[in-house]
């Protein structure tokens, strides 16, 4: 099956934006007076705009370097993208935002950063060695229609680490992780590793844990017992750094489309991919509950804040000794946070951290906080209590509507699927644009090596001249491609689609499987020259059936 055909429209998330525009209006309406009040912002992140409630589900994928991330990338949008590098040393040093755009393009970091549509405005205060290495990415990827996609630079060991990058690199990831709606962590099986940048990466994703899905990637190249034994470890090192380690899901895969090793584990890997992308796939449909998640998350931040803000100012002196006092009160801090709790049953979860608030507070003027607002106080309250469980019915309503619509177009591989179903669907899209002109049934490129295929496709004993989906399935697993591949290359060959294959299609089947093989890109749409002649002027008049 083929990743991007599992997409759910765009169109059936229409419901999705009462939602989000919903949580916008409650935003800009109660909780940004109060985080300006409180100047939550020098704190904490800067206010959300617009583009952070519109934007498309983002995936942030980060982790070592070379433990696979631009491959993991490449392998979701099956092609490659400009500038990506892959390779065994260190090579992406930016952080690209893949997005959709009609027109490949890539906008430098300080472009991107002033464009209102673009989620990225609140970037620049990173400053200028950030925003020279960041860039977005823009192409007509068909599953980027559905997702955005940040690929980040590897962190580095000490040893492979000469120079400092020049930027926050912990609070920039954190400042993704915060809107980002999936995080996807990569760990490479074969060569385990947890540098210090690794963990200090880490506590950038403190309060983001239910976000992170752990991948322990290239595990077809190691055997079961040192994957036991890797997995092992890594569960043991995360659980370190981690609050709530038990929270936190593993896959075991290999992300790329070069064919698997043989390994024993290698139904587990197909299955844990499979169940990794169904989650990566769900990201649209489950948007709107994570924008609701992330508000939440925030306006406990914003009370704690304002609680603490508020009793600093009241405890400054308002003439004599103010700097020892500001002093003193920053060393307290760990003290006045629990006073907070107990007097205003702020839960303890919701406090930043201590230290960084402590070293935050140290380049700050206290004495122009500003006092604790009975009223801004309870409209925070009613945001939390009320208006947004308020919004809690039209989600599920949401919800309801969803499980009527088909989450995967599962046996489109298998040739199981019963076509009636699928008559409207995607498929035609397809085809539509792509009318075969006359000039193009001259030459089917696939024809001279026919012959060749022709002796595999009769050796699987077709019946009616044809094969079914499950014998042309079990076949193609030999070649040890991926599933998401081979489901590709499925789809792209059964031209009549009817889940099965006669000669020619099996011929363009294999043709595609050693092209692959060859190291080339599937494409992403049958070029008209690829069309065997027997389907093509059906293929057309199909289309309008
Ligand atoms: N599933 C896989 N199995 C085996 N090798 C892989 C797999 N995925 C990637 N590789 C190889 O690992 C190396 C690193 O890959 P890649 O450049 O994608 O990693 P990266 O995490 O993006 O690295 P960097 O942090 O340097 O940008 C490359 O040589 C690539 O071919
Ligand atoms: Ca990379």
């Amino acid at each position: 099956m083929s990743i991007r055909r599992f997409w759910s429209s765009p169109k059936t998330l229409g419901d999705v934006s009462v939602v989000t525009e919903e949580l916008k209006n409650l935003y800009y309406k109660r909780l940004l007076s109060i985080e300006k009040h409180y100047s939550f912002h020098h704190f904490h992140s800067p206010s959300y705009e617009d583009a952070d409630f519109d934007n498309k589900p983002m995936v942030l994928v980060m982790g070592q370097y070379s433990t696979g991330k631009t491959t993991f990338i490449r392998y979701l949008l099956e092609e490659e993208f400009p500038g990506s590098r892959v390779g065994p040393e260190p090579t992406t040093d930016c952080f690209t935002a893949l997005m959709y755009g009609e027109e490949e393009r890539v906008i430098p970091g300080n472009a991107i950063t002033v464009d209102p549509k673009k989620p990225f405005r609140n970037l620049d205060p990173f400053g200028n060695s950030f925003l020279n290495r960041f860039q977005c990415v823009q192409m007509p990827n068909p599953v980027l229609e559905s997702i955005s996609i940040i690929d980040t630079p590897g962190i580095l060991t000490a040893a492979k680490r000469k120079l400092s990058r020049g930027y926050d690199f912990p609070a920039v990831l954190r400042w993704f992780a915060e809107r980002v709606d999936r995080i996807i962590l990569l760990f490479d099986a074969h060569k385990l590793e947890f540098s210090d940048e690794l963990t200090r990466a880490f506590g950038a994703l403190y309060g983001y844990e239910d976000k992170l899905r752990v991948v322990l990637n290239k595990a077809d190249r190691v055997d079961s017992q040192q994957l036991m034994r890797v997995y092992g470890a890594l569960m043991w090192s995360l659980g370190k750094v981690f609050r709530t380690p038990e929270i936190l899901r593993v896959y075991i895969g290999s992300f790329w489309s070069e064919p698997r090793l043989r390994c024993d584990h290698y139904e587990l890997i197909e299955l844990e991919e499979e169940d990794l992308l169904t989650d990566i796939r769900n990201l649209p449909r489950n948007a709107a509950v994570r924008k609701l998640n992330d508000l939440v998350k925030r306006a406990r931040l914003v009370r704690a804040h304002a609680h603490i803000i508020g009793y600093l100012k009241q405890e400054m002196p308002t003439i004599f000794c103010k700097d020892s006092k500001k002093h003193s009160l920053i060393y307290e801090l760990p003290v006045i946070f629990t006073k907070i709790q107990q007097q205003h049953r702020v839960p303890a979860g919701d406090f930043p951290d201590c230290t960084k608030m402590q070293e935050k507070l140290l380049g700050q003027d206290f004495s122009k906080f500003k006092t604790l607002k009975p009223s801004l106080m309870s409209s925070l309250d009613k945001l939390l209590t009320t208006d947004i469980a308020g919004l809690v019915p039209l989600l599920q309503q949401q919800e309801l509507k969803k499980k009527s619509l088909p989450a995967v177009l599962d046996g489109e591989f298998l040739g199981t699927f019963r076509r009636d179903q699928f008559r409207e669907d995607p498929f035609k899209e397809m085809f539509k644009d792509d009318e075969i002109s006359e000039t193009d049934c001259d030459e089917w490129a696939v024809e001279k090596y026919k012959p060749k295929y022709d002796e595999i496709f009769y050796n699987l004993s077709p019946q009616d001249g044809k094969l079914s989906g499950t014998k042309v399935k079990e076949w193609m697993t030999t070649t040890h491609l991926p599933h998401s591949v081979l489901a590709h290359i499925w789809k792209l060959s059964d031209v009549d689609r009817d889940g099965m294959m006669d000669s020619e299609e099996f011929a363009l089947a294999v043709h595609l499987i050693e092209g692959k093989l060859g190291g080339h890109w599937l494409p992403r749409e049958l070029p008209s020259h690829l069309v065997p002649p027997s389907k093509r002027c059906s293929t057309s008049s199909d289309a309008t059936v």
